[in-house]
């Protein structure tokens, strides 16, 4: 018999995606993905498996700590969190940049002020560019730092650049492209090798094929 997966979904804007993706690989769950819900622990007793709904930042902590045996997770998030996990398969999904943002006028100071909610991406991106910087962290909302005038810069992700549209700003350059990762605990990924192995299969094929409207 099969054991239960325990698999650490993201809430938001990945959860539909991931779980419409999951259904393409075969996967029994019900159409209706319940994102609409309250419930943070939701399980699929014929796909033999368990969601941990958690907040997206939070998806490598579970993981690494085993409380969920694989999750699904932005590569913006797998990056700045840094966690003990494998990295399993790009899901293809939640597609966007992680890019360098300023106001058009903007002009290179002595240690100018960065923020971001990736201060360990921001940092290791400048260090990396042999240019000294101060990093801000904030939790949102990050556009709005160079049009105050907290910061010359900001490290953000764009998608369709509506965002910087609207408030004025200018993308300066893109540090690197994000999509969603299947990620998995070192010690699951032995004791439920199969299982998991099967999982990544399915959604690997799934991939391959033209997606249908
Ligand atoms: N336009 C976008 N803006 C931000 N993230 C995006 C976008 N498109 C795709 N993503 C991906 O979706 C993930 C989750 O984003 P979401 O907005 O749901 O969560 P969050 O902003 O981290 O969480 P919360 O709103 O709970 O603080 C991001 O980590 C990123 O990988
Ligand atoms: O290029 P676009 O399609 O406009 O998408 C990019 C925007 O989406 C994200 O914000 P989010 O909606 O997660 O809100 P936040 O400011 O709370 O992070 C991101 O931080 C950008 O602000």
């Amino acid at each position: 018999m099969q054991e239960m997966l325990k698999v650490a979904m993201p809430k938001g804007r990945i959860y539909k995606q991931a779980f419409k993706l999951f259904r393409r690989a075969g996967l029994p769950m019900p159409e209706d993905s319940g994102d609409d819900s309250r419930r943070l622990i939701v399980t699929f007793p014929e796909a033999k498996m368990e969601f941990i709904l958690a907040k997206p930042v939070d998806v490598p902590t579970y993981v690494e700590y085993g409380v969920a045996d694989i999750g699904v997770v932005g590569k913006d998030v797998l990056m700045e969190e840094n966690r003990d996990v494998y990295e399993l398969l790009d899901l293809g999904i939640a597609r966007c940049r992680m890019s360098v943002i300023a106001m058009p006028d903007w002009q290179q100071v002595l240690n100018p002020r960065v923020a971001t909610k990736y201060p360990r991406v921001a940092s290791q991106y400048f260090r990396e560019k042999g240019q000294q910087v101060e990093v801000i962290k904030l939790n949102g909302s990050i556009e709005l730092a160079p049009m105050i005038g907290l910061a010359d810069r900001i490290v953000d992700m764009v998608e369709t650049g509506q965002t910087l549209r609207e408030n004025g700003l200018v993308e300066y350059e893109e540090i690197f492209p994000i999509t969603s990762r299947l990620i998995a605990n070192r010690v699951s990924y032995r004791m439920k090798n199969e299982r998991i192995q099967q999982l990544c299969d399915a959604l690997q094929a799934t991939l391959a094929l033209p997606e249908e409207e």
